[in-house]
């Protein structure tokens, strides 16, 4: 142990914040790692580019492009993350062998059976998406579409999908949380908002109809505000999304890019956590849109990370990421990302919650500003250095250097 360390936790116990038992909350709270980040949502089934509404713009070179690829490059990320981790597939990434090929209503558990042994084989958890984009069928609307066919086919997927997820759970024996996404939405003013909702509803339902084991299938679903493409009507909305969930007993998803610019996640997550047992969460960074850059250490991801600590719900918040930044290099994009996500919890985690809730019913606004205030250049980071110290990682910025030995040794030799 640093005697920086041991200085800044006195610093902290001064203020009544116990160091030690942060670290270990920290050391329990898993953050979910989206596949997709490494090979900008192409996926493996080349079923379609991408679609949906969605777009990685750049055009850093080495990005995987096969299954051995990606896992190569997750396991290089990894190794530079502290904390416990999960990793969040897509369905677009089943592996097939020996020249098989099926469409997504007929995937199976055997197309991610090396991922389970992937996650086995490091002890992670999976999660899991249906990939309702990036397809023929999905170039118009898809389980809110006007064609049954279509309807049929993308019910079929996410049915697949709630066998595949209740695979991971059993094999990794930890739950897995199924996010359903759909791109639904029109470019222009609608001349029927009504119907694609209802019939989106519909659907939902009939997925749900399905026997399946709810402690080990956690699925969730996701609003949205807009896509590119798709301005003016959006199916999935946070109306729809909050009114279904609670409805049907699934989780609500909130992307913290998926709002109007001035609303925030941070303030929603209390309301939700009022009336849902459990919030699902993807972090991301929206810049003017939807954008989806790499999540920083910045004010909405350190104020998610103090909701999610000060309503005491690190249990029932599953956080995941969701970002694809083509224009750098990849690995560093989801090191970065993942790394500013457990600076903002333990951030959070050193923060004096019960002193600040005492001094606003007593109405003294002018103290709880001076706390938030002071705290912000506490030695936070000697806290940060010795927790990745504990994990075995790079301290500061020397992962860095193993990420451009990678990038010369690997990524530069790709095509
Ligand atoms: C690829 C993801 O599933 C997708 O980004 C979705 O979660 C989303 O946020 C769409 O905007
Ligand atoms: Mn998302």
């Amino acid at each position: 142990m640093s005697q920086r360390f041991l200085e800044a936790k006195e610093i902290y116990q001064n203020m009544g914040i116990d160091v030690e038992q942060a670290i270990s909350q920290l050391q329990n709270f898993p953050v979910s790692m989206h596949c997709w980040q490494g090979d900008d949502v192409v996926g493996f089934d080349g079923a379609g580019s991408l679609s949906g509404g969605i777009q990685t713009t750049g055009n850093y070179p080495g990005k995987a492009r096969n299954p051995k690829e990606l896992m190569d490059d997750i396991d290089m990320a990894l190794k530079l993350i502290p904390g416990k981790k999960r990793i969040n597939l897509h369905a677009s990434y089943a592996i097939f062998e020996d020249g098989e090929k099926v469409d997504r209503d007929a995937i199976e558990s055997k197309h991610f059976q090396k991922w389970v042994e992937f996650a086995k084989e490091r002890g992670l958890g999976l999660d899991f998406n249906p990939t309702i984009f990036s397809h023929p069928k999905a170039e118009g609307l898809t389980l809110s579409s006007a064609d049954k066919d279509i309807r049929d086919f993308w019910i079929r997927h996410c049915q697949a999908c709630i066998r595949i997820s209740e695979y991971f759970a059993s094999e990794l024996g930890t739950p897995c949380l199924m996010n359903i996404w759909i791109p639904d939405g029109l470019k222009d003013i609608p001349g029927d908002r009504l119907t694609p909702r209802k019939r989106f509803k519909e659907s939902l339902d009939e997925i749900l109809s399905m026997d399946y084991d709810k402690e080990k299938v956690l699925v969730c679903l996701e609003s949205k505000v807009f896509g590119i493409g798709m301005e003016s009507y959006t199916v999935g909305s946070s109306e729809f999304t909050i009114n279904y969930a609670k409805t049907r007993d699934i989780l609500p998803l909130m992307d913290n890019g998926h709002y109007h610019p001035t609303e925030v996640v941070s303030d929603k997550l209390s309301a939700m956590l009022l009336f849902h047992d459990k919030v699902a969460l993807h972090v991301t960074r929206p810049v003017r849109w939807d954008s989806d850059h790499v999540v920083l250490f910045d004010d909405e991801t350190k104020e998610i990370a103090k909701e999610i600590v000060r309503n005491d719900a690190m249990e029932r918040v599953l956080l995941g990421l969701d970002f694809f930044d083509a224009s750098i290099n990849r690995i560093a994009a989801w090191v970065v990302g993942m790394r500013n996500m457990q600076k903002a919890m333990l951030f959070a985690l050193l923060q004096p919650y019960d002193e600040l809730r005492t001094l606003q019913d007593a109405g003294d606004f002018t103290k709880i500003m001076m706390i938030q205030e002071e705290l912000k250049t506490y030695p936070f980071s000697d806290i940060w250095d010795e927790y990745c110290q504990r994990n075995q990682v790079p301290v500061r910025e020397k992962w860095y250097q193993d990420v451009k030995k990678y990038e010369t040794d690997v990524l530069a030799k790709r095509g």
